[in-house]
């Protein structure tokens, strides 16, 4: 198993509040990784080292192999945030091109990437419209297309299906799963447990601590429970 991803004993504090936990998780190549917990639980915090936004009060998270923060990855991984950086008084097409100019794609290339990445979220009829006339839903799936565009190796997701409708989430996973088939890695947080299923392995996150890392099905057979939910509540000690 090639590891991408080595979080290393990690704790983080915000002044005397302690939001990470001595962490230390491996992410291998191929797997969309879950992070599971509910709100406040750290989830954005680490994510948010991942990719190089924040750094550790104590340990290390190495990507590639590389200690983060590190300008060297940019190009190997995709960001979405929580909450979306979009132009609102510009077009999609030209929030696009804005990101795609950012990783140096150009001409025929930049075209192409827009094309295909917009095509994954379903808003190629609405390349045109201004992103302020977009709904909640629509921002979330174009701020998805633009960490998508330079086909980065690992893509990191904050809760990529808030605001998305059952219909398009599922075609969401889909293009998910057939990323993963073409070697890319995927890190996704969420609360929702029926999400959580569909991840290859999940990790728990619970007031900063990590209490359980494994596949669905692992962690619901070693808590003995039938669902997801039911196992994060065992692993939480109620
Ligand atoms: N820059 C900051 N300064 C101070 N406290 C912070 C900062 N960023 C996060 N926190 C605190 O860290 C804790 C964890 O927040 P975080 O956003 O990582 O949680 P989360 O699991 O992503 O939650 P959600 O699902 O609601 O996004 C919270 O108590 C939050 O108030």
């Amino acid at each position: 198993m090639n590891t991408i991803v080595s979080i290393n004993q990690v704790s983080k504090a915000f002044g005397k509040q302690q939001v990470l936990k001595d962490i230390s998780l491996d992410i291998w190549e191929g797997e969309i990784f879950g992070l599971l917990g509910p709100s406040g639980a750290g989830k954005t915090t680490l994510v948010k080292q991942l990719v190089g936004l924040d750094i550790p009060t104590e340990g290390e998270n190495l990507l590639f192999q590389e200690r983060m923060p590190s300008l060297k990855l940019i190009e190997k991984i995709g960001y979405m945030a929580q909450s979306d950086a979009l132009y609102g008084e510009l077009t999609a097409k030209e929030n696009l091109q804005f990101f795609a100019s950012l990783y140096g794609l150009k001409g025929k290339k930049q075209k192409q990437r827009m094309e295909e990445a917009m095509e994954v979220v379903q808003l190629n009829e609405h390349m045109n419209k201004l992103v302020s006339n977009y709904s909640g839903g629509m921002k979330r799936r174009l701020s998805l297309a633009i960490a998508l565009l330079h086909e980065p190796r690992l893509l990191i997701l904050d809760e990529p299906t808030v605001g998305i409708d059952p219909v398009l989430r599922k075609s969401i996973w889909e293009a998910f799963y057939r990323l993963k088939e073409k070697g890319t890695t995927i890190i996704v947080t969420t609360h929702v447990m029926d999400e959580a299923d569909k991840c290859d392995r999940l990790g728990m996150i619970r007031d900063g601590h990590l209490i359980a890392v494994g596949t669905p099905e692992e962690l619901k057979e070693r808590t003995d429970s039938t669902t997801i939910e039911q196992a994060f509540l065992v692993y939480g000690g109620a």
